[in-house]
């Protein structure tokens, strides 16, 4: 297992080690041991997510507020998609800046998306089946979106907008200046 950094702060890549015989491979998807040496933070995954979705499918660009706030270690089961963590960390010195990973089932790569950031996906791929582990439950009246196609945020999905899946709630997502501005109130009443 090794990690790779990101241009955002605790934002991270992670190589996994596969173990490949005749029979097939091996990996360790999770080692929380591991996992907190290399990258310096303790990590307590309380919930695991999976979603299928054919190709164009676009999920995101979610998180939720406040104690609701979750990190997420994303991998990709079968399939492709394009993986988009946000960092909207009002104190951040990359506050609205992106990265954007590619993960397929044979990549050996997982994601790990910490709190204070919006993440999203599309897929790339005919289907893709994705997976995660969050570090606090799901909590339906926190949670917080940014539409996709922000013109702040500009994320090049790498496919074509007509060819795009989305909910209707995740259409209906408001802007990046109108969701952090509620977050810097909700920092600036805490102050
Ligand atoms: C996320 C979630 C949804 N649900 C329910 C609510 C809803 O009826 C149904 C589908 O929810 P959504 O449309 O929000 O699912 P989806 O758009 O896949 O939401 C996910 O998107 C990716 C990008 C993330 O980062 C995740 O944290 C999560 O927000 O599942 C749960 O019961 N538990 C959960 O943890």
């Amino acid at each position: 297992m090794r990690i790779e950094k990101t241009i955002l702060e605790g934002c991270f890549i992670i190589h996994d080690t596969i173990f490949k015989d005749n029979r097939g491979y091996f990996f360790e998807s999770f080692n929380k041991k591991k996992f907190e040496e290399l990258t310096g933070q303790e990590i307590d995954f309380v919930q695991d997510n999976q979603s299928h979705s054919t190709r164009g499918t676009l999920r995101g660009l979610h998180f939720q507020k406040g104690n609701y706030a979750q990190a997420k270690l994303v991998r990709v089961l079968s399939g492709k998609v394009l993986d988009v963590a946000v960092d909207i960390r009002p104190d951040s010195k990359t506050f609205g800046q992106y990265v954007a990973v590619e993960l397929s089932e044979t990549s050996g790569t997982q994601f790990f998306v910490p709190r204070g950031f919006a993440h999203g996906f599309v897929v790339l791929s005919a289907q893709a089946t994705f997976f995660y582990k969050c570090d606090n439950y799901y909590n339906k009246a926190s949670e917080g979106g940014i539409i996709y196609n922000d013109k702040d945020l500009n994320i090049d999905w790498s496919i074509a907008d007509n060819e795009l899946i989305l909910s209707e709630k995740d259409l209906q997502l408001p802007s990046f200046v109108e969701t952090t501005s509620s977050i810097l109130d909700f920092a600036n009443n805490l102050i």
